[in-house]
C-alpha cells in the first residue's frame, strides 16, 4: 500500500502542569515520514505527554506541533486542530475497549462512524483481527478476554482504520515475553509494509533497539538524544544514553580510578576526560597473547553468570566492578584471576558534565565490532 504518512515535528513543545519541574522542557523533534521513532527514557521523564500532546489530548504550554505541512498545535500562533480531525490512530497501555459491543463490533467501531459499507468492513475487520491473532475472539465481549488479548483488540481496531500516523503507548506491555516478541516483529512488519509514521512510547530499551528506525531518549523531559538505535548504541551522546541503552549496560569508570587512570593513559585523549565506557561485550577475557591494540588488566572474579547464550561475569579491578559478556564459555569461579583486554577503539569518553568528547574513537577499530 503506497502511503502518504507525514513527518510530525514539533518545535519548542513544553509542557507544565502546574507544579513541579517541567513534564516536557523545550521539546524539538522531527520524526521523518514513514519512521518508526521509540520515545524512550524512565518512569516519570515525559514520554506519555509527548505522546498525548502530538494526538492533541494534551495542552501544549508553549510550542508548536506539525504533522505533514499542517500546523495542529500552536502556542504563539493560536492554533488547536481537535485529536479526531489529525488522522491518527492511538493506541494506549489501558486499551480502553467498549465493554457492552464484542470484539467485531470494537474493531468495526471506527469503519461504521467512516460509513464504509459492510462487505468492505467485514473484510477489513477480519484482516486486522486475523493480524493480531486474534480472529477466534470475534464474537467475545472484552471481559471474556485476558489483559493481553484485549491489547491486541485494541491494536487491530487502530489498524482496521489505516490512519498514517501510529501513536502507541506501551501497547505490548501487557503481553508475556512470547507474545511480545511476536507482536514485536508483527508491528515491525507492519510498518514496513505500510509505511505509517509510528510513535512508539517505551521504557524497554530493548524494544527501541529492536523495532525504531529511530530513538528519542529523554531524561526529565529533556531530549537527550535522537538517532538511529545503532548510532545510540555505538555513539551515545552522553553517560544516561550509554547506562540507559544496553543489557547489562555500558561500564562506566571514573578516570580517579586505577583503571579508569590506566584507560586514559592508554588512550591519550585530547580531551578532559571524567569518565570512560566500555560495553560489557568490548571486554574480552585473554587466554592467549593479547591484541596489540588492546590494553589488558588483571582482574578477580566476582560472579559468572551463564545465560544460555553467552557468559555475563562480574569481575573486580582495584574497588571497580565491571561486567563482561561472552559468548564463549567463562569457566572462571569466584575468586580465580583473569585476564581482560578491551580495545582502544571500543572505549568512550565522556567529559566532566557527562556529554560524549568530540573526537573519541569508540567504534573505529575492526576489532571493537
Ligand atoms: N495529569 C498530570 N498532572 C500532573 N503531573 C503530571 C500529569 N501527568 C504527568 N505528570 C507528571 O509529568 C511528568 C512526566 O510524566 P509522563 O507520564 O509523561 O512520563 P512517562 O515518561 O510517560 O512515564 P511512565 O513511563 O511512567 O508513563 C511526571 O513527573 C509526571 O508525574
Amino acid at each position: 500500500m503506497a502511503s502518504t504518512a507525514p513527518t510530525i515535528s514539533l518545535k519548542g513543545v513544553t509542557k507544565s502542569y502546574g507544579t513541579g519541574p517541567l513534564a516536557v522542557d523545550n521539546l524539538d523533534l522531527v520524526m521523518p515520514a514513514r519512521s518508526f521513532t521509540c520515545l524512550l527514557g524512565p518512569s516519570g521523564c515525559g514520554k506519555t505527554t509527548t505522546l498525548r500532546m502530538i494526538a492533541g489530548l494534551e495542552n501544549l504550554t508553549d510550542g508548536t506541533i506539525t504533522i505533514g505541512d499542517r500546523i495542529v498545535d500552536s502556542v504563539p500562533d493560536g492554533v488547536f486542530v481537535p485529536p479526531e480531525k489529525r488522522g491518527m490512530g492511538l493506541v494506549f497501555q489501558n486499551y480502553a475497549l467498549w465493554p457492552h459491543l464484542t470484539v467485531r463490533a470494537n474493531v468495526e467501531f471506527g469503519l461504521r462512524i467512516r460509513k464504509v459499507a459492510a462487505a468492505e468492513r467485514r473484510k477489513v475487520v477480519d484482516d486486522a483481527l486475523a493480524t493480531m491473532q486474534i480472529g477466534w475472539a470475534a464474537d467475545r465481549y472484552p471481559s471474556q478476554l485476558s489483559g493481553g488479548q484485549q491489547q491486541r483488540v485494541s491494536l487491530a481496531r487502530m489498524l482496521a482504520v489505516k490512519p498514517e500516523v501510529l501513536l502507541l503507548d506501551e501497547p505490548l506491555s501487557n503481553l508475556d515475553a512470547r507474545l511480545r516478541l511476536e507482536m514485536r516483529a508483527e508491528l515491525k512488519r507492519l510498518h514496513e509494509e505500510t509505511g505509517h509514521t509510528v510513535v512508539f512510547v517505551t521504557h524497554d530499551q530493548l524494544e527501541a533497539m529492536t523495532m525504531a528506525t529511530h530513538v528519542a531518549v529523554m531524561k526529565d523531559g529533556v531530549l537527550q538524544q535522537l538517532a538511529a538505535p545503532l548510532e545510540v548504541y555505538h555513539r551515545p551522546a552522553n553517560t544516561f544514553v550509554a547506562e540507559f541503552v544496553g543489557s547489562p549496560p555500558m561500564n562506566l569508570i571514573d578516570t580517579t580510578t586505577a583503571i579508569g587512570a590506566q584507560a586514559c593513559a592508554y588512550l591519550r585523549p585530547a580531551g578532559d576526560v571524567a569518565t570512560v565506557g566500555v560495553r560489557p561485550e568490548h571486554v574480552r577475557v585473554v587466554t592467549g597473547p593479547a591484541p596489540d591494540d588492546a590494553f589488558t588488566f588483571d582482574a578477580t572474579v566476582k560472579a559468572v553468570l551463564p545465560t544460555g547464550s553467552s557468559w555475563t561475569v562480574s569481575v573486580l579491578t582495584g574497588d571497580t566492578e565491571i561486567y563482561l559478556v561472552s559468548t564463549e564459555p567463562v569457566a572462571a569461579r569466584g575468586g580465580e584471576t583473569l585476564r581482560c583486554a578491551v580495545a582502544a577503539g571500543s572505549l568512550h569518553t565522556f567529559g566532566k558534565d557527562g556529554a560524549r568528547l568530540a573526537g573519541d574513537n569508540a567504534m573505529e577499530t575492526e576489532w571493537a565490532r
